[in-house]
């Protein structure tokens, strides 16, 4: 088959397919455009044509065939079986060399299957994640791809012509590393997003419980802590959101928003993934089981009567002070979320051979997508200073902030727990920081347990080898490695 003229193609024109095609076309290259149903190939055409050179296509051989080769054909569609129906439709239809992108929320298991099923026609398959929503597909996504250096070599460029641009002027994105790498990278991206949005919303909740804040004024502590180390995207429009009122009824909108928080699913593959590689990622966690704690109205509902304790209303100065305290439980915890995301990249990295370069996941994090912020320069320094630094609060600089942090963290854990007012992913940050630090843990206790009920042995802190005490005899200890 004779190749056609579009540099690129992408198929699945909702919200996100549309603005990257219109992405790569504002950027001068050509684009082959096609969706199932082509009502959108022709809206995308008709409002956005003027923007570039797009090719519509009506059918998937017209697609192919507008694609200059080796054929690049990125796929925008549901995540899933869609994704399955649309890779196998294509992959009859090109050619080896020709290169499929998967730029949807697919689980990196799902794309290993996937690239090494391809590999095998002779087909590049990369599995990409795309993170920046509506407007950073159209104006510059963070992009996160997988697959052979061989198809990065031929798409890489094109990525990085469309991806934000870090405050350095570099673009935010890089070859993440082999097969489900990418996607891999994105699902930690989501699953930080959960946390930093989970803490994002209890700062504001004890803002408002604790020290009676109404929302404007919280929009107001969130502006200017908008400025300072906690500047990110995601305070910028929860203060946008605090500022909004319903035009309905006159009140602040975010209280005729039904509080039962929603989830397509990579928060959880994130818990359920670490779960597997053995990566304790509390804070991700919680936040995933607070978002279904919400949704449990029957639950909640059942519970609702239970008391809880008086409040004591805070005068003005103390709100000030303690407003003040929050800001440092947030940052705080919100370090401690990241480090257990890049906890977990390191973990599946080595599990997965992908040699994922740790501190080029923060240079491609700092603009473009969901998270994006201030402080990621200095997460992408410390990996940088030192590839195998072991956790991110290890890094002398977060390692004083965090510990110039502590005596306000654990006041404002303390004041939720007295007021009653669920603070779990600050609480579970704390704990997480005094796990980690802690001399000595309960562990002890545990392997002493599991030896008494089980045999299951345990070892000693003063030699060598692996024991067992006779719990229902005479207690005497005995050697069960051979030694
Ligand atoms: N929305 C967001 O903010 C983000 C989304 N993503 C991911 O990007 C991908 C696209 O997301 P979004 O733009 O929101 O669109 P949706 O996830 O809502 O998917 C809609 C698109 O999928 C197509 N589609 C669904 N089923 C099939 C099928 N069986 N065969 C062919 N096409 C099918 C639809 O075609 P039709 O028009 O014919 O129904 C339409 O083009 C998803 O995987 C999503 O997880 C990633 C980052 C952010
Ligand atoms: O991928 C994303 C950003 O990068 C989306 O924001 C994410 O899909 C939202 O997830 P959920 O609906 O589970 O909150």
């Amino acid at each position: 088959m004779s190749g056609g003229r579009a540099q690129i193609g992408v198929t699945g024109l909702a919200v996100m397919g549309r603005n990257l095609a219109r992405n790569f076309a504002r950027n001068g290259y050509t684009v082959a455009v096609h969706n199932r149903t082509y009502g959108r190939t022709r809206d995308l055409v008709e409002q956005f044509g003027g923007e570039g050179d797009f090719v519509p296509a009506e059918t998937a051989e017209e697609f192919v065939a507008a694609l200059e080769r080796p054929r690049r054909v990125m796929i925008m569609v549901k995540a899933g079986g869609p994704t399955d129906t649309v890779i196998e439709e294509f992959a009859e239809l090109l050619e080896p060399g020709d290169v499929i992108i998967d730029g949807g929320n697919a689980h990196f298991e799902d794309t290993r299957r996937r690239e090494a099923a391809l590999r095998e026609r002779g087909l590049h398959f990369v599995g990409t994640g795309v993170s920046g929503g509506e407007e950073g597909a159209l104006n510059g996504p963070s992009i996160m791809p997988g697959g052979s250096p061989e198809s990065y070599e031929s798409l890489g460029p094109m990525l990085e012509r469309i991806a934000a641009r870090a405050p350095d002027g570099t673009p935010c994105t890089t070859h993440v590393g082999p097969d489900g790498a990418g996607h891999f990278v994105k699902m930690v991206h989501n699953g930080i997003e959960y946390a930093d949005m989970q803490l994002i919303a209890e700062a504001y909740q004890l803002l408002r419980d604790v020290a009676g804040y109404a929302p404007d004024e919280i929009a107001d502590i969130f502006r200017g802590w908008n400025e300072g180390r906690l500047g990110s995207y995601l305070i910028e429009i929860t203060a946008e959101v605090l500022t909004h009122t319903d035009a309905a009824t006159g009140a602040p909108f975010v209280d005729v928003v039904a509080d039962r928080a929603e989830q397509k699913g990579t928060g959880r593959w994130t818990v359920q993934t670490a779960l597997g590689l053995g990566t304790p990622v509390p804070g991700i966690a919680e936040a995933v089981f607070a978002r279904s704690l919400s949704g449990h109205t029957e639950l909640r509902t059942a519970a609702s009567p239970l008391p809880g304790p008086q409040r004591t209303p805070m005068g003005r100065d103390e709100a000030a002070d303690f407003a003040d305290g929050v800001e440092r439980s947030l940052y705080a915890s919100k370090v401690i979320s990241y480090a257990q995301g890049w906890d977990m990249i390191r973990a599946g990295s080595e599990e997965y051979d992908w040699h994922i370069d740790l501190s080029d996941v923060a240079a491609i994090w700092r603009a473009g997508c969901i998270i994006r912020a201030r402080f990621l320069d200095r997460i992408r320094a410390a990996f940088t200073s030192d590839p195998w630094l072991p956790t991110l609060l290890a890094d002398p600089e977060f390692a004083k902030e965090l510990g110039e942090a502590q005596y306000a963290w654990r006041d404002v854990v303390a004041a939720s727990v007295r007021n009653g007012v669920p603070a779990p992913g600050m609480s579970s940050a704390l704990a997480y920081y005094d796990g980690l630090r802690a001399p000595r843990l309960p562990a002890a206790l545990l392997q002493a347990q599991r030896d008494y009920f089980g045999a299951h042995t345990y070892q000693r802190t003063d030699r060598e080898g692996t024991f067992h005490t006779l719990w229902g005899g005479d207690r005497e200890e005995i050697r069960t490695d051979g030694g």
